[in-house]
């Protein structure tokens, strides 16, 4: 068991809770998604603490597990950073052929989803949605509504996370409100 006072802070630099039992929750904040938007001048602006998005998660086996399953329920705020709508960091999945499926709980949003190649496509989400991510295919979500935006999700205890591609290269496309709707671009 670890020290209370070395684990602690140790949670609240890495935005990590133990809430239950293998039940983690990550908090990330504006500060923690600097990559993400392209209004650098609209992203100065705004409280790095500002929550975003958390993520609720059960891993009832150990990550790299091969033939177990994980569930996580994402709650993402409503808002904006200049024209572009909150969104999640996104990322392959380090096994980079597994798969994910997601599901709309409450809210309205946009599932972005790019190919190695580098095609993007959206597909809208609402209550009910359900949405399967074949493996190979980086995936973030966007809230377009005015409302928090509540899904889940499911993937592999072997699938693990690779953020570092889509940090470096972003989407092909982002997705922003034209007109008042969100359109890709
Ligand atoms: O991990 P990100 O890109 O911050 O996005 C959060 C969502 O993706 C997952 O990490 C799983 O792919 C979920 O736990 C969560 O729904
Ligand atoms: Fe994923």
């Amino acid at each position: 068991m670890e020290d209370a006072l070395i684990f602690l802070p140790k949670l609240i630099f890495t935005g990590k809770e133990l809430i239950g039992e293998n039940v983690e929750r990550i908090t990330r904040r504006m500060g923690d998604l600097r990559d993400v938007f392209e209004d650098k001048a609209a992203f100065e602006v705004m409280d790095p603490n500002l929550i975003a998005y958390h993520v609720s998660s059960i891993f009832p086996v150990k990550e790299g597990t091969p033939g177990g399953l994980f569930m996580g329920i994402t709650y993402l705020m409503p808002g904006k950073v200049g024209d572009e709508y909150f969104m999640t960091k996104g990322h392959f999945h380090s096994n980079i052929d597994r798969a994910e499926f997601y599901w709309g709980v409450e809210g309205e949003g946009m599932l972005i989803l790019m190919n190695e190649a580098r095609d993007v496509w959206a597909e809208r989400m609402y209550p009910g949605s359900l949405h399967y991510i074949p493996g190979g295919i980086a995936h973030r979500v966007a809230n377009v509504g005015n409302s928090i935006l509540t899904f889940a999700a499911s993937w592999p205890s072997d699938a693990g996370h690779n953020y570092g591609i889509i940090a470096r290269e972003g989407f092909a496309r982002r997705l922003k409100e034209v007109n008042g709707k969100p359109e890709l671009i």
